[in-house]
């Protein structure tokens, strides 16, 4: 499995993702770095993230033709398998002769098993998604499950919340390639400016509809070789997390407090909002990941940020009432994500969603603390499970009459429609969904404190 080719160097990734636990975005990035071919870069993506999110689908497909458990094969050959049959099923560009073809080229490192990646592969061709399924009626659970793969316990919950339409719905949207979202540097350029250099550069760009300084770009090859992106005039990050400095709304001038702050997406985006005036704490538990903040602010030219390493549950040195903005944006599930970390959904376990809730609360509660009277409070996650979010929210508000509920309508850059959502805002909260609103899955609520 050695071969240079697109396909080998994604079965050498997944393969380390099985093996060593390794994180799949990392090597990814490493691989890419040293492409520079922006259509076998689209393609080792493309193979990479399809066969992690799709692997129990995939599995499924192939172990219908297959006399042993896929566990009973080396993990490359797994890898190789998973990589063949994800193009005969999912990748219409690809012709299937070539994906067999080149599925059993790899294999020929492991003579024993190349008979096998040829024969299951074309059976795999032969049949399509001519698959017998578990019946999408009586066995629901299951069923969604195998289909859109992912894990019983995530279908479970979402089954009971919002029943088999908007399940199958949600998982459909997480299982599509993510799109790449950026945000304009605003200290720097407009983002009118921005399009253009881009699209001068052959980059595809269209304008974003919720946030005045978002654009979908497409089509660019290796973003950190842009000149635009060297030139600190844009950083990337999801429509959706740009909806949150907005809610913060702080001024030029402010003290504001960001509770979790790495890697820095949102503190940057706050210091822009300040037209980089007054002083944004930063904390985070990580020291390398605080260098990332350092490094972003330095390419975005914004020297309004202290980064501090500590918990914040403590916020050593914050002083009660000190902060006029404080956001958490806290260290959740991330399951309103599924569709951009594409092996997220294998790595979470349900008790995650049990546990995280007893660090959110107690992060909520210090920093709710910091914030002076007269200023807001921000919480915000990219999950979509209540207990992190409404229920988390209706204990802390239970416990603090000094904190009313700011409406959302008012504070976001852009208009609600539904009146489920407008419900929510008017009690300072919102919940956005993938398959309700088309964004990743965030969850925004805004306090602002009256008393002491
Ligand atoms: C959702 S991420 C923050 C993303 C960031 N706000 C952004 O927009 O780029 C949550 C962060 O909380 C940090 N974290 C986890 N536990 C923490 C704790 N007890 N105190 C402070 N930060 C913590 C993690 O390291 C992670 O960087």
């Amino acid at each position: 499995m050695t071969r240079e080719t697109a396909r080998g160097m994604a079965a050498q990734i997944l393969t380390r993702v099985e093996v060593e636990g390794a994180y799949a975005n990392l090597l990814l990035q490493r691989t890419l770095a040293k492409l520079s071919d922006p259509r076998e870069r689209q393609f080792i993506t493309l193979l990479v993230n399809g066969v992690l999110k799709n692997k129990l689908t995939l599995d499924y497909a192939l172990r219908l033709h297959l006399s042993k458990p896929m566990s009973a094969l080396p993990h490359e050959i797994r890898a190789i398998l998973r990589i063949g049959a994800f193009q005969l099923l999912f990748v219409d560009r690809v012709p299937m002769a070539v994906a067999v073809n080149e599925s059993v080229e790899l294999a020929k490192s492991f003579p024993k098993f190349t008979g096998l990646v040829n024969v299951v592969l074309r059976k795999v061709l032969a049949n399509g998604w001519n698959i017998s399924w578990p019946d999408a009626k009586r066995e629901t659970v299951r069923y969604l499950s195998v289909r859109y793969s992912h894990p019983e316990w995530m279908i479970q919950r979402w089954l009971k919340r919002w029943g088999k339409d908007e399940t199958e719905a949600l998982c459909l949207i997480n299982n599509e390639p993510a799109q790449t979202w950026i945000r304009t540097n605003t200290l720097k350029i407009s983002r009118q400016d921005l399009a253009d250099r881009l699209m001068g550069t052959g980059v595809l760009v269209e304008f974003g509809e919720r946030v005045p300084e978002s654009l979908r770009i497409q089509n660019f090859g290796a973003i950190e070789g842009l000149e635009a992106f060297k030139a600190g005039y844009f950083t990337v990050q999801d429509e959706s997390s740009q909806l949150i400095a907005h809610v913060v709304s702080p001024e030029a001038g402010q003290r504001v407090l960001d509770a979790c702050s790495a890697p820095g997406g949102k503190t940057t985006h706050l210091a822009q909002m300040m037209k980089d005036e007054g002083v944004i704490v930063a904390f985070d538990v990580h020291t390398h990941k605080l260098e990332l903040i350092e490094q972003l602010a330095q390419r975005l030219g914004i020297t309004c940020i202290e980064t501090r390493l500590g918990d914040a549950r403590d916020l050593t040195g914050i002083e009660p009432c000190s902060q006029q903005r404080v956001l958490v944006d806290a260290p959740c599930s991330g399951l309103g994500v599924l569709r951009r970390r594409s092996d997220l959904r294998w790595q979470k376990a349900e008790g995650d969603i049990q546990d995280l809730p007893v660090l959110q609360l107690a992060i909520l509660e210090r920093a709710a603390s910091c914030v002076d009277v007269g200023g807001d409070l921000i919480y915000s996650t990219c999950t979509i499970e209540p207990e992190e979010n409404f229920e988390l929210i209706k204990k802390f508000r239970s416990a603090h009459p000094e904190f009313e509920p700011v409406n959302l309508a008012d504070a976001l850059p852009f208009k609600l429609e539904d009146p489920r959502d407008l419900q929510q805002a008017k009690k300072g909260m919102l919940q956005l969904l993938p398959q309700r609103h088309g964004t990743d899955g965030f969850f925004i609520a805004k306090f602002h404190r009256t008393g002491s």
